[in-house]
Formats: structure tokens, C-alpha cells, sequence
């Protein structure tokens, strides 16, 4: 059995002499940035001018271009979209790292994949949140966490591991649980869990259901209940008790549709597929792909996000969730639509 650290194993001193700079404020920024700042750390924040800067700057965080937000730190977390990070990194990060500073990612895509190459005199860490952000805060002010891996690829100082822990518990992540991995174990499952269970895999299981219903005559509107709605009920049920607690709670129909129907739907040529989507993560096929779509100005990104913007799916549930005033409100501070190709 992996080794899952808490609160009570972490010594927080060692971040706590330390400036950090959280470098954007985006759903990862935002809440790495008020976390560490009510766990009772230094926290500068790094950014463009922009939205961002001004919800920061709302937010009582003293706002600096990137490049003097590095300057100023011993720590600096790097929160921008993984496709901007080398642009940014070359641009306004590397010159002004500190000797025996430490740059650190939620992701590791930019290292594990050497889009960016940290110099030799610098502590080079993980701290990878195992939820999307704005819920990394929602946890942390709800007085729970979001788990988190953590690693390290460069320990010049011999603090990298200590800073790596602390920071965890500055974000919250040691009131769930923080377990040690590598830049490249971290990379590769988070890539492949995203693909294929957690984003790609449950939207196209959700519109498959959807759209075997509605073809076959079915109301969209009780389509939509039954393949979306519900889910997140369902999915409740799965995280606080596994598989054996949702089959304990849905009737013994259910259970059986679901021995007998689901291997039927997800069975062993589905895990061939997932097979090819992870060789394709590890051998870098993927990276190539998603770095070259963002040299062409993501056409394919783009038509993708605007078509499945208006699946019906979509189209009935905007209208059911606004009779819904129980369901919260959605996040949506991204515009995925918009490419935006300026650095600092
Ligand atoms: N989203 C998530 O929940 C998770 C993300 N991660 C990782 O965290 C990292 C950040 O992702 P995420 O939080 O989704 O990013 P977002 O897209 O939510 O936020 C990006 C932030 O970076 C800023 N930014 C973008 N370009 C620049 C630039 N050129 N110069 C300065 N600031 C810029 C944006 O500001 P502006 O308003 O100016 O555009 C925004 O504040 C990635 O490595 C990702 O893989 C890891 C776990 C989960
Ligand atoms: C599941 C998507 C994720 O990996 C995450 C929220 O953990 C991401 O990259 O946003
Ligand atoms: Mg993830
Ligand atoms: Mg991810």
C-alpha cells in the first residue's frame, strides 16, 4: 500500500520563512493562492493585466507582472494553462529564478514532456491536486481538502520534499490525503484519467445514453434526467461509499441491469481503447498532438467546443437547470472558445 500523508505528519516551517508566487489565478490560481494565504503563508500573485489581475487584486493579493512576482519569491508555483507555461516560462520565469529558489507545477506535463527545462540551481517540484480547483477552494473553506500527489525531479537545497509537503497543507490537500509520485506517474495517469474516465469518458457514456433515447422516441427532457441529472446523484453515492454503497442504495433492479447490462456497454474492447489512449499518453503521441494544435491556433479545439456547445443535451438542459434554482450555479470563469497568445 501506497504511504497517504496528513496535517499531522507535515512540518509547515520551512514554507512558512518562504515568499510564494502563484503565477495566474485561474481555477487552479485562485484557490492555491487564498488557501496558502488563510493557511498563513506569503503569497505574491504573478500575472498579465487582465481579468485575472483584477480579481486578484479584488481578492486583497498584491498583483505583480510574472516576471517581478519571480523575482521576488523563494517558491514559485506555476498555474497557467499548461499550453502557455513554456511561452511564459522562457519569457518572464527562468531569468529572474532565484538561485536555490523553487519552481513548482500543479501538472507535469512542461517537465515530464521538457517543454520547459528548469535550471540546475533550482528545486523543481509537484503539487497536483486531484480535483478541479474551484473545488480545491470550496473544500478548504468548507474546512475538508481535495487530495493531492506530490514529487520531486530537482532537489538542489535538500528542502524540495518539506516544501512539497508543506505547501500540500497550505492548499488543504493533507486533510484528505497527499501521496509521493513522480512528474512522470502524475503526468501520465492524470492525462489518461481526464481522457478516458473522468472528462472524455463519462461526457461521450452520458451522450451515448442520451442519444439512444431521444433516436428511439424518448423525451429529451426525461432523457436529460436520466443520463445527466442523475448522474451526479449516483456519482454521490460512488465517492462517499464506492460501487458496494451506490448498489446499496438503487433497487435490486438496478443492481442486476447493471451486472448483466454494463459489461454489455464497457467490457473488454473498451479497455483496448482505453489501452491505445494511454500508449498514446506515454509515448508522447498525445503531448505532440495538443502542442501542435496550440501552434495552429486550435481549429480543431475550437469546432469541437462550439459543436458540443450545442448538442441538445445541452440545449434542454440550460432549460431544466434554470427551473432547478437548487442546482448552483455554474463556475464558467473559462472562455475555452478564445485563444488568447499573449504573454507578459
Ligand atoms: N483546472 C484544474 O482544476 C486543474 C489544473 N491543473 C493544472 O493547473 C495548471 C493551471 O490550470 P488551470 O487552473 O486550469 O488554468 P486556468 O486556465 O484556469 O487559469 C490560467 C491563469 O493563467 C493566466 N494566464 C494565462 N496566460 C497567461 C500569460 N500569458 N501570462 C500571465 N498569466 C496568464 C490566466 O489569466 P488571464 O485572466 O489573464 O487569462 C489565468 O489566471 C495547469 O498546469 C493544469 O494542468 C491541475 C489539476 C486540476
Ligand atoms: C479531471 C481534469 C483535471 O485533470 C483535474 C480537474 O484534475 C484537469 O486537468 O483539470
Ligand atoms: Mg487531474
Ligand atoms: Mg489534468
Amino acid at each position: 500500500m501506497a504511504k497517504v500523508l496528513y496535517e499531522k505528519d507535515i512540518q509547515q516551517e520551512v514554507l512558512k520563512q518562504r515568499k510564494i508566487a502563484v503565477i495566474g489565478y485561474g481555477s487552479q490560481g485562485h484557490a492555491h493562492a487564498l488557501n496558502l494565504r488563510d493557511s498563513g503563508y506569503d503569497v505574491v500573485v504573478g500575472l498579465r493585466p487582465g481579468k485575472s489581475q483584477q480579481k486578484a487584486e479584488q481578492d486583497g493579493f498584491e498583483v505583480l507582472p510574472v516576471a517581478d512576482a519571480v523575482r521576488t519569491a523563494d517558491v514559485v508555483m506555476v498555474l497557467l494553462p499548461d499550453e502557455q507555461q513554456p511561452t511564459v516560462y522562457y519569457q518572464s520565469i527562468q531569468a529572474n529564478l532565484k538561485s536555490g529558489s523553487a519552481i513548482a507545477f500543479a501538472h507535469g506535463f512542461n517537465i515530464h514532456f521538457s517543454q520547459v527545462v528548469p535550471p540546475l540551481d533550482v528545486d523543481v517540484f509537484l503539487v497536483a491536486p486531484k480535483g478541479p480547483g474551484h473545488l480545491v477552494r470550496r473544500t478548504f473553506v468548507e474546512g475538508a481538502g481535495v487530495p493531492a500527489l506530490y514529487g520531486v525531479q530537482q532537489d538542489v537545497t535538500g528542502n524540495a520534499k518539506d516544501l512539497a509537503l508543506a505547501y500540500s497543507q497550505g492548499i488543504g490537500a493533507a486533510r484528505a490525503g497527499v501521496l509521493e509520485t513522480t512528474f512522470q506517474e502524475e503526468t501520465e495517469t492524470d492525462l489518461f484519467g481526464e481522457q478516458a474516465v473522468l472528462c472524455g469518458g463519462i461526457t461521450n457514456l452520458i451522450k451515448a445514453g442520451f442519444e439512444t433515447l431521444t433516436e428511439a422516441g424518448y423525451q429529451p427532457e426525461v432523457a436529460y434526467f436520466e443520463c445527466l441529472h442523475e448522474v451526479k446523484l449516483i456519482v454521490d453515492l460512488l465517492y462517499e461509499g464506492g460501487l458496494e454503497n451506490m448498489r446499496y442504495s438503487v433497487s435490486d433492479t438496478a443492481q442486476w441491469g447493471d451486472f448483466v447490462s454494463g459489461p454489455r456497454v464497457i467490457n473488454e474492447e473498451t479497455k483496448e481503447r482505453m489501452k491505445e489512449v494511454l500508449a498514446d499518453i506515454q509515448s508522447g503521441e498525445f503531448a505532440k498532438g495538443w502542442i501542435l494544435e496550440n501552434q495552429a491556433n486550435r481549429p480543431k479545439f475550437n469546432a469541437t467546443n462550439k459543436r458540443e456547445n450545442q448538442h441538445l443535451i445541452e440545449q434542454v438542459g440550460r432549460e431544466l437547470r434554470e427551473l432547478m434554482p437548487f442546482v448552483e450555479q455554474p463556475i464558467q470563469t473559462k472562455q475555452k472558445d478564445v485563444k488568447v497568445n499573449v504573454p507578459n
